[in-house]
């Protein structure tokens, strides 16, 4: 029999929960506010704490807080709330929670938290005072089972210092996962800067992480910090690990055992500060084992794996994150709406390209399609690639109407707008992307007004 506490503002769901907990042969006590929970933890023992999020006063965020502030053991905690988002999970973990349930809770989920955190006390005395208080994640979207489990990882991976390494299809949202690591952990008033490995050539990749002297190398006419340096105190992502060079490599796991660079033509190394945060979707075990990567950084890396599932496998978000991505394309404009048809189709598509494949998808939808409501066949979703797009025996889809040069402007809009969100604004960079000049995209956006 262990001694639980109940703290929730609602007294019909803190009786039901005081039966349940009784029934299942433990001594509970229940308290109303959050307050109240604080001054009887101090007086009294308890093995675990059922903790409402939302009440007012102090809520349970507010107490995890205050329990990590007054330092010592703390009895596992488990957070209940009716409003599971991104970021409540997240700053529930991070703060040190046990779990983080979403309500209503059957007997059974009690229970099985319940012996979990009977089994193993998670008596934490790591002090809060250094945390800050998180901006908020607005755009996380999709609460289905499998990213409730994410959350909860990303909450974990930011109360911690040590790599982490994300896992998962390409457009699964790795990039996103690293992104609100940095942002709830205590380094979020630091840079977060993303490197991808494999867009660069290996032999400017090194440079580009380490930084180079002036004189290194031909072209090489200043210093240059890398990538390194620029996010010292902060994070850095390092998309698409698994195709680093093993030379690189072998540098990468020195910095990361030394905690410090030496940049191409430097003799002296330089001590940085830096969270790395790794992110592939190759198999790195087998490509350990086909000699393509170095098993010791594996090791290094594959502390605290994060791995985002398909979207197929969580098909619960696949609606919601669809409906954000066509209010996020109406921008103020009144976003369009799904038919069922539309819906069954979405949920029914294998999503290879994850949820990039479905924002472009959207985009394109309340760019291009002629109706308010878009149809299934608005989709394309039969479409594997560029292929049929050349297929000129059928007719024309919808938004290929009107004059070429009107079909044509629509594609650019969508295409260069799809760019800069990829460049986040950047427009060299959405230039390079699009692969035309940069004064042409300058010209292009003074067009179309979407300067
Ligand atoms: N849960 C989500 N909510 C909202 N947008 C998301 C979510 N997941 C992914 N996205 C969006 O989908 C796109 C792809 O995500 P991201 O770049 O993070 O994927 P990735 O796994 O890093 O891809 P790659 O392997 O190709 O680098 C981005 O535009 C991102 O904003």
């Amino acid at each position: 029999m262990a001694r639980i506490l109940i703290v929730d503002d609602d007294a019909a769901f803190r009786e039901a929960l005081l039966e349940t907990v009784t029934s299942l042969g433990h001594d509970a006590e229940e308290v109303s506010r959050g307050a109240q929970a604080l001054s009887l933890m101090k007086q009294d023992h308890f093995d675990a704490v059922l903790l409402d999020q939302r009440m007012p006063g102090v809520d349970g965020l507010g107490v995890l807080k205050a329990l990590r502030d007054q330092g010592g053991a703390a009895p596992p905690i488990i957070m209940l709330t009716a409003y599971a988002g991104a970021d409540n999970t997240i700053e529930a973990m991070r703060l040190g929670a046990f779990d983080h349930l979403a309500k209503p809770i059957s007997r059974d989920a009690v229970q099985e938290v319940l012996t979990r955190a009977l089994r193993s006390p998670q008596p934490s005395t790591q002090s809060a005072q250094h945390l800050p208080v998180s901006a908020g994640l607005a755009g996380f979207v999709g609460d289905s089972p499998a990213m409730r489990e994410v959350h909860k990882r990303i909450g974990l991976a930011a109360a911690s210092t040590m790599p982490v390494l994300v896992l998962g299809e390409t457009g699964t949202g790795k990039e996103m996962v690293a992104r609100a690591l940095h942002r709830h952990s205590d380094r979020a008033a630091q840079p977060f800067i993303a490197v991808n490995c494999s867009a660069i050539p290996s032999e400017l990749l090194e440079s580009e992480l380490f930084g180079h002297v002036r004189g290194a190398f031909t072209g090489a006419t200043g210093d240059r910090p890398g990538c390194f340096r620029a996010a010292d105190g902060g994070v850095l992502l390092l998309d698409e690990i698994g195709d680093m060079a093993l030379e690189t490599q072998a540098k990468m796991l020195r910095v990361l055992q030394e905690g410090e660079v030496t940049p191409v033509g430097a003799t002296q190394p330089v001590r940085v500060d830096v969270r790395v945060v790794a992110a592939t979707h190759k198999d790195l075990p087998a490509a350990v084992r086909a000699g393509q990567f170095r098993e010791d950084l594996l090791w290094r890396l594959d502390v605290l794996s994060i791995h985002m599932p398909p979207l197929r496998e969580r098909t619960a978000d696949i609606l919601p994150l669809a409906r954000y991505f066509l209010e996020r394309a109406a921008g103020s404009g009144q976003p369009k709406a799904l038919s069922h048809e539309a819906e069954q189709a979405l949920l029914a598509h294998r999503w290879p390209g994850n949820v990039r494949e479905l924002r472009n998808g959207m985009e394109r939808c309340q760019a291009l399609s002629p109706h308010p409501v878009i149809a299934a066949e608005d989709l394309q979703l039969n479409r594997s690639g560029p292929g049929p797009e050349t297929d000129t025996a059928g007719p024309l889809p919808p938004w290929l109407g009107g004059t070429l040069p009107e079909a044509v402007s629509r594609l650019e809009r969508v295409m260069i707008q799809r760019a800069l969100d990829e460049a986040r604004g950047n427009r060299a960079e959405a230039a390079r992307l699009l692969g035309i000049h940069r004064q042409l995209l300058y010209r292009k956006l003074a067009a179309y007004g979407m300067e």
